[in-house]
């Protein structure tokens, strides 16, 4: 059993970190190159639907294939019985729940059937409600960035999970507040990564510290931490690789980029935000748990929730790996990325 889930995971690794054997790149001559960015004035925004309600729309697709399909199961039913249950279990493991948070929910409700405390199918419904909130509700903590200058975030994940987005999204966020934000491209491996958060800088007014492609991503850091203190800024986010062709173990480099930071801004990164992709499902979690070993993550950012069925792979997250849930992206839009709020988010499921 062991062994099985050391390959596992050793399968898992190589897919992640790319091909192994290759070889690993020289250093290139290190050239900073800091753009910098005006912030821009505000484009008058259209009326839009409420916050809550796009957040409803955005879980549409889970809500349907989680709350759809427990009220067609239960709504109506005048007697709760075994059968019930084991239909209802089906439910939450294709939803995404999770094999270990499924069956203590399943557990829940059995004791509350046999102590007679499920009586009908709307008492079934809103136990499964609170269960779930209880869970969600375990490790909230909303990112404190006040709390040191420059803070510094670490945004970790593998390609396509939308970490640049996210990024971008908290950038626009920070800046609407009144921080002063820097951006630092440490994702030297991919070409388009830095020319993205470019993007994003511009669209932002954040400045941007970037090398050429293929640079250390150590030396980006650097100079990033430098420009941020130096133009005391309030925000460092730090972008980094998901993929690596070097030999170079992908999480050896995380965990040099971080020693690198920590050297220059004791304490830091203050947080290490790993980006997960929902509709990777179970997927999510293997990546989740990795990632966990290797770079002491402090937060995590689920993005993608609009458009799966998997959402509810959320509160396998929350209930199974004791780190905040601190965004939920909900859409590809600037305002899409949330607080992840339990209460908000279970009512969006469940009204
Ligand atoms: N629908 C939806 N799309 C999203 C969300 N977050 C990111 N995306 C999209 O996902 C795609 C990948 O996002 P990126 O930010 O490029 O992902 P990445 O992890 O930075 O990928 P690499 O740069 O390749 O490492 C883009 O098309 C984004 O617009 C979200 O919450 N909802």
């Amino acid at each position: 059993m062991a062994e099985e889930k050391k390959s596992f995971f050793k399968g898992l690794w190589n897919k992640i970190a790319g091909a192994e054997g290759a070889e690993e790149s020289p250093i290139p001559e290190r050239k900073a190159e800091m753009v910098e960015h005006p912030v821009q004035a505000e484009e008058p925004e259209e009326p839009k639907p409420g916050l809550f309600e796009r957040l409803r729309q955005g879980l549409s697709k889970t809500r349907d294939s989680l709350v759809g399909r427990i009220d067609r199961l239960v709504l109506g039913k005048k007697e709760i019985d075994a059968d019930t249950l084991e239909e209802l279990e089906e439910i939450l493991i294709t939803a995404d729940i999770g094999v270990q948070t499924t069956v203590e929910l399943i557990r829940i409700l059995e004791e509350r059937l046999s102590r007679n405390e499920l009586n009908d199918g709307a008492a079934l419904r809103q136990t499964l409600k609170d269960e779930i909130l209880k869970r969600l509700s375990r490790e909230v903590r909303p990112l404190a960035v006040d709390s040191a200058s420059p803070f510094v975030i670490m945004v970790i994940g593998v390609n396509g999970v939308g970490k640049t987005t996210t990024i971008g999204k908290l950038a626009a966020r920070f800046s609407r507040e009144g921080k002063k934000v820097v951006l630092a491209a440490g994702d030297t491996f991919r070409a388009a990564a830095a020319e993205q958060l470019e993007i994003w800088g511009e669209r932002t007014g954040c400045d941007v510290v970037r090398h050429k492609e293929g640079a250390d991503p150590s030396a980006v850091v650097f100079d990033g931490i430098k420009a941020a203190v130096a133009r005391k800024a309030d925000i460092l986010i730090v972008d980094t690789a998901g993929r690596l062709h070097t030999k170079v173990n992908l999480m050896e480099e995380l965990k040099k980029v971080r020693r690198i930071m920590g050297r220059e801004i004791p304490g830091a990164p203050h947080e290490t935000l790993l980006v997960l992709d929902a509709a990777t499902g179970q997927n999510a979690l293997s990546q989740a748990k990795l990632f966990k070993e290797a770079a002491e993550v402090t937060g995590i950012a689920l993005t993608k929730l609009d458009g799966t069925a998997k959402g509810g792979i959320v509160a396998a997250i929350c209930n199974e790996f004791r780190i905040p849930v601190r965004y939920i992206g909900v859409g590809e839009g600037v305002d899409d990325l949330r607080d992840f709020d339990p209460a908000e988010f279970v009512d969006a499921l469940f009204q």
